[in-house]
């Protein structure tokens, strides 16, 4: 059987996305244009003929909201659901509610952009206890949850559950949809395109637009980079992304 397409989304706009604040594992809300997003997903879907069989999301409803709204419109909302923390956002420590305009004010450009897109530095820990910490969350009970992480972090704790989990179903022939956030998403096509540590600073996810791909026996992508369902929006939002903290 051969292997079966791969689609990615991140998620729609998010309320703190509006408000360019770190966002990381707080569990914030889609605004009504994130809302939006998500059901035009669910219509490029539809349109490109890419109907997924199973889906998997992180734990954050901002993801879990955007594969309902998308699953919804295209007609299978009725498909299996898999919900793993591995595929949450990046934890970004201490930053987690900080405004990122200010953020880059405050610790100038090289410092701001190296606690966002280094691979391997990671922003200072977030204190346990603090109002946007994670510990005590019962979504996370037996899990070591983490006070801060970098991209590597986030490599080290996606891709063996890719390997574990989302592999198989590709393997059995399924059209499987990860729902998820920029930075996992980041990680996952890292490990898919096979981009270096330095290049991986460079991409940006643009939220709610479907990336497929379409992956050969050993899981290289026949389509490298993957094909965005809009590629238009899709340049236009990861530029977007790329501008934050610019405002
Ligand atoms: O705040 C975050 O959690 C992420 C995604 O919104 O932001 P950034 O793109 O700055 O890594």
């Amino acid at each position: 059987m051969s292997i079966g397409t791969l689609v990615l989304l991140r998620h729609g706009e998010s309320e703190w996305n509006a408000s360019n604040q770190f966002t990381g594992w707080v569990d914030v809300h889609l605004t009504e244009k994130g809302v939006g997003e998500g059901k035009r997903a669910g219509e490029l879907l539809v349109e490109n003929d890419v109907l997924p069989d199973v889906v998997f999301t992180s734990v954050l409803r901002r993801a879990i909201s955007t594969a309902n709204l998308a699953l919804d419109v295209a007609e299978r909302h009725w498909i299996p659901v898999v919900r793993d923390w591995r595929l949450n956002e990046r934890h970004y420590g201490s930053l987690q509610g900080l405004n990122k305009a200010q953020t880059k004010d405050k610790y100038g450009d090289e410092q701001f952009m190296l606690w966002r897109r280094s691979y391997d530095t990671p922003p200072p820990p977030i204190e346990v206890g603090s109002e946007f910490a994670q510990d005590g969350d019962p979504r996370y009970a037996g899990i070591d949850v983490p006070t801060t992480e970098c991209l590597l972090d986030v490599v080290k704790r996606m891709i063996p559950y890719w390997e574990s989990t989302i592999v198989p179903e590709l393997r059995a022939g399924k059209t499987v949809l990860v729902a998820a956030h920029g930075n996992s998403l980041r990680a996952l096509v890292k490990h898919l395109d096979g981009i270096s540590d330095a290049d991986i600073a460079a991409l940006n996810i643009p939220t709610g637009i479907p990336l497929r791909y379409d992956l050969d026996d050993d899981l290289l992508p026949t389509n490298p980079g993957g094909t965005y369902l809009d590629p238009e929006a899709a340049a236009a939002g990861a530029a977007a992304v790329a501008n934050q903290g610019g405002k």
